[in-house]
C-alpha cells in the first residue's frame, strides 16, 4: 500500500487538532484513501513547549526545510507572511501539494503562489482560509461554475460577529466580548486583524476571486471594522428592527461604459432582522451567494476555531491525496477572466441615517429637500421623540444611492440649522 509523507508547519489552534486527526482517524483515512497518510513530523518553534493536545513529542522539529523538502503533502498552518510563503514555494517547486489556512498570505500574494503550483502542476488547496468548516470554496469553483454569481455577501469573520452579536443579545461590552473571542480561539494572533476588518477582507478577496474568475488583491477591496460601531449604534439598529453585522460583499456591477467590475467592500452593514444572514449567531459564518440560475444559495457553519478548520484543512488533504493516489490533472489554480475592480465611490448601496434634530415645524421638509436635491430617494422615516418634545431623531433609510451623493447629502444635511448632529450613517443590505 502506498504511503503519502504528510507535514505540518504550525501546531496552534488549528495545527495541533490537524495533528491529532491525522493520527486518532489514521486508520479511517487509509481505508477511505487507499493509502496510509504518514504525518512525518511538525514545524514548530519551540520543541518542548506546553500544548492543548497530547502529541508524540518525537513528530516536533524547528527545521520547518528539510521537512518539507521531503513530503508529499505539506500542510502550512503557521499563519502570517514569512516564513510562510518560502516554505510554500519551497513546497510546490519541490512537487508537494500544499494545503493553507493562510487567507492573509493569499490576499496579499496568492497570485505567485497558483503561478507557482500551476508551473510545477501540483494543487494548491485553501478550503479552511474562508469561513473555517464551511465548505464554500469549492462549492463556488466547482458546483456553480456552471453558472454566474452576482453577488457573494459573507459574515466571514468569527470573532466580530461574536462580538456585535455579544453586543445585540446582551449588552455586552467590546472589550469583554472581544477577550472571550481570544479565549475560544476565534481571534487572529493579532485581533486588530479581526476588529478592523482586514481578516474579512483577505477572506473577501479570495472569494470575489474565485466568484468572478478574476485575481483580486488586497488592495482591491475597501476596507472598514467594527471598532467605530457604538452600543447607542446596536441599539438604534435593534429599534428600527435591524442588525448590525460585519459584511464582506463582493457585487457585479454594470461600470456605464457597457464593461462590468467587481467591487468588493468590507464594512459594518445593517440588515433587516428577516434576512437569513441576520440569524447567523456568536462566532458561526455564513455566506450568501446570488447566482443568475441558482438564485440565492446560503452556507452556514462554524467559520473559527481549532477542530472546525481543522475539518476544511482535512478535506483538502484528502481530496490531494486522492489525486496522488489516482493520478490524474490537477484544475489550473490561476483566475480565467479581468474584471476590473471597483472603487467604493462607483458603489451604489442603500443607507441608514440617524439625525438628532429640533423638534420643531418645518424640520423633516428641510431634510426631505436635502435628499431631494442630492437625488437620494428615502425608503423609511422613523422619528422618535425625546424628552418632552425638546428634540427628535429621525431615522432615515435610503434607496440605492451612490457613496458620492450620499456624502454630498450629509455634508449639507449637517449645515441645516435645525440639525443638532448626525448620529451616524450606516450601509443596508437586503431592504
Ligand atoms: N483559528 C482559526 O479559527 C482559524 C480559522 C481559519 C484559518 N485560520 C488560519 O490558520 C492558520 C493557523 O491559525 P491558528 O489559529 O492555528 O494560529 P496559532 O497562532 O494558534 O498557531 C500558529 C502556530 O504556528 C507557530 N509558528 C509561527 N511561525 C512559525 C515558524 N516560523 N516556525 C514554526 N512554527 C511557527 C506558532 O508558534 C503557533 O503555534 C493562520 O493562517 C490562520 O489565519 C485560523
Ligand atoms: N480570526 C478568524 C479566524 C477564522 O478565519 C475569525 O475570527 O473568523
Ligand atoms: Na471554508
Amino acid at each position: 500500500m502506498k504511503t503519502l509523507k504528510v507535514a505540518l508547519l504550525g501546531c496552534g489552534n488549528v495545527g495541533s487538532q490537524v495533528a491529532r486527526i491525522l493520527l486518532d482517524d489514521a486508520a479511517d483515512l487509509t481505508a477511505r484513501l487507499g493509502a496510509r497518510l504518514e504525518l512525518t513530523g511538525i514545524a514548530v518553534r519551540t520543541v518542548d513547549a506546553p500544548r492543548d493536545v497530547d502529541l508524540p513529542v518525537n513528530l516536533f522539529t524547528t527545521d520547518a526545510e528539510s521537512l518539507v523538502a521531503d513530503a508529499d503533502i505539506v500542510i502550512e498552518l503557521m499563519g502570517g507572511l514569512e516564513p510562510a510563503r518560502t516554505l510554500i514555494l519551497h513546497a510546490l517547486g519541490a512537487g508537494a501539494a500544499v494545503v493553507t489556512g493562510n487567507k492573509a498570505l493569499l490576499a496579499a500574494d496568492g497570485a505567485s503562489l497558483y503561478e507557482k503550483a500551476d508551473a510545477a502542476g501540483v494543487q494548491l488547496s485553501y478550503e479552511a482560509a474562508v469561513a473555517g468548516a464551511i465548505p464554500i470554496l469549492r462549492p463556488i469553483r466547482d458546483s456553480l461554475s456552471g453558472d454566474r454569481i452576482t453577488k457573494v455577501m459573507g459574515i466571514v469573520n468569527g470573532t466580530t460577529n461574536y462580538i456585535l452579536d455579544a453586543m445585540d443579545s446582551t449588552g455586552a461590552q467590546f472589550v469583554d466580548a472581544l477577550a472571550d473571542a481570544q479565549r475560544l480561539g476565534y481571534a487572529e494572533a493579532d485581533p486588530t486583524a479581526d476588529v478592523e476588518g482586514h481578516d474579512a477582507a483577505a477572506k473577501g478577496a479570495i472569494l470575489a476571486s474565485l466568484a468572478f474568475h478574476t485575481g483580486f488583491d488586497l488592495s482591491a477591496v475597501s476596507c472598514e471594522g467594527i471598532s467605530s460601531v457604538t452600543a447607542e449604534d446596536i441599539s438604534a439598529a435593534k429599534d428600527a428592527g435591524f442588525v448590525i453585522k460585519l459584511l464582506a460583499i463582493a457585487e457585479k456591477f454594470a461600470d456605464g461604459d457597457g464593461g462590468e467590475g467587481v467591487s468588493v467592500r468590507v464594512h459594518p452593514t445593517l440588515l433587516p432582522r428577516r434576512h437569513p444572514l441576520a440569524a447567523v449567531h456568536g462566532a458561526f459564518n455564513a455566506v450568501f451567494v446570488e447566482a443568475e440560475n441558482a438564485g440565492e444559495l446560503m452556507f452556514y457553519g462554524q467559520g473559527a476555531g481549532g477542530a472546525p478548520t481543522a475539518s476544511a484543512v482535512m478535506g483538502d488533504v484528502v481530496t490531494a491525496a486522492r489525486r496522488l493516489v489516482l493520478g490524474g490533472p490537477v484544475p489550473a489554480g490561476r483566475p480565467s477572466g479581468s474584471l476590473p475592480a471597483l472603487p467604493l465611490e462607483t458603489v451604489t448601496t442603500s443607507y441608514s441615517i440617524g439625525l438628532e434634530v429640533a423638534d420643531q415645524p418645518g424640520v423633516l421638509a428641510a431634510v426631505a429637500r436635502v435628499f431631494s436635491e442630492h437625488g437620494v430617494s428615502i425608503e423609511t422615516m422613523r422619528q422618535t421623540i425625546h424628552g418632552e418634545g425638546a428634540s427628535a431623531e429621525l431615522r432615515f433609510v435610503t434607496h440605492r444611492a451612490s457613496e458620492a451623493a450620499l456624502a454630498a447629502t450629509v455634508e449639507a444635511i449637517k449645515d441645516l440649522d435645525v440639525i443638532t448632529s448626525v448620529k451616524s450613517v450606516l450601509r443596508v443590505e437586503g431592504v
